[in-house]
């Protein structure tokens, strides 16, 4: 019989929701004290969650700034070449941040090129002999130590200037200014300079897919989210776009159990007394599609509708108000569900 994956997931309620920590909130403090000295903004988020990796308080403070969108881990969330439906999504985000600039990349010397060619130009046109500052900023865990450190090597020809690390949280405080781009005495551009800042987490996450989503890429640490919970997220996303993505390790299955015991047997996650390590295995499966390695998809659902939306969202600033606009989201989700029934 064909397999049939489940059509609908109901995340369990119990799912931490916020994620807020001392640093975040610091950051965003001595980021909010600087933004009168900076020039351009770079927004880090990730591909695979374009929508939820935007932060409403980034959009406050941030409002009416130059800025340039940088979707980070194309690599990961598109296969190559990419499909009609990565285009299509593409240039509907394109579009709807105008002015802003968004470009897609991974993390390859061409892409990293294209944003230094945007740099360069903004640099230009500013025409400053004192040169440019530049601040990259983003939620944790989506890039930016590692583009700054791209561009920095691409521009100056440096070595590392940031710490990278598949968790969050790696970079704590705002580190001082590093040169990414040299003066040009021809066409009269000063130096650009930029400016590395600490992932900063939404204040309160207004339902628990979003939650799920925003663990699965790595935005928030491990093991906040039960990693069972996660994975069985992540199996039932991966069951509704191909299957087979997991074919080398399990068979399709809708259940996390067969999936995470399947894993750890052909992995050999074993624990005290040769049990199957399932923890283990979960760690495993999430790490191997973050990697690119399970099926390369988006989580968010990129239409006008959902853009709408997001735009909406992002008017709730504080705790309370991501708070209430998160319950009454909740409330109309659940209206709209028993009219249809
Ligand atoms: N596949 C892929 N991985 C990337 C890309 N950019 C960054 N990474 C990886 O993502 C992880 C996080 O990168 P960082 O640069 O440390 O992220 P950050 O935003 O500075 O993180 P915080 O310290 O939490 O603010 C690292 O393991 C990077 O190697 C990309 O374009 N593609």
């Amino acid at each position: 019989m064909a397999f049939i994956p489940r059509h609908a997931y109901i995340p369990p309620e119990s799912i931490p929701r916020s994620y807020f920590l001392g640093h975040h909130r610091s950051g965003l403090s001595k980021m909010t004290s600087m933004l009168a000295q900076i020039d351009l903004i770079i927004e880090c988020r990730d591909y695979r969650v374009p929508l939820s990796s935007t932060n409403p308080m980034f959009e406050r403070l941030l409002q009416g700034r130059k800025r340039l969108i940088v979707f980070t881990k194309r690599d990961v969330g598109s296969p190559f070449p990419p499909t009609l439906a990565d285009k299509k999504r593409e240039a509907l985000l394109s579009s709807h941040f105008h002015p802003s600039t968004s470009l897609f990349t991974a993390s390859t010397p061409k892409d990293t090129n294209r944003v230094l060619t945007l740099i360069r130009q903004h640099a230009r046109d500013r025409q400053s002999l004192t040169g440019s500052r530049l601040l990259v900023v983003g939620m944790p865990n989506v890039g930016k130590s590692t583009l700054l450190n791209a561009l920095r090597a691409a521009g100056v020809h440096k070595g590392k200037a940031a710490r990278t690390g598949a968790q969050p949280g790696i970079t704590r405080s705002i580190a001082s200014s590093v040169k990414i781009v040299e003066p040009d005495e021809r066409s009269g551009a000063g130096a650009v300079y930029l400016i590395d800042t600490p992932g900063v987490f939404v204040p309160f996450v207004p339902d628990p897919e979003t939650m799920l989503k925003l663990s699965l890429v790595g935005c928030v640490k491990d093991g906040i989210v039960p990693l069972e919970t996660c994975v069985d997220y992540l199996l039932y996303r991966m069951n509704l776009v191909d299957p087979e993505a997991y074919g080398a390790w399990c068979p399709p299955t809708n259940e996390i159990g067969v999936l995470l015991e399947n894993v750890a047997k052909r992995t050999g996650r074993l624990g005290k007394g040769a049990t199957l390590d399932l923890e283990a295995a979960a760690l495993w499966v999430l790490q191997k599609w973050r990697t690119g390695h399970m099926g390369k998809f988006v989580l968010d659902e990129v239409s006008e509708e959902t853009l709408e939306e997001r735009r909406k969202m992002d008017g709730a600033v504080s705790m309370n108000q991501a708070k209430k606009r998160g319950k009454e989201a909740l409330r109309q989700k659940s209206k709209s569900q028993n009219m249809e029934e």
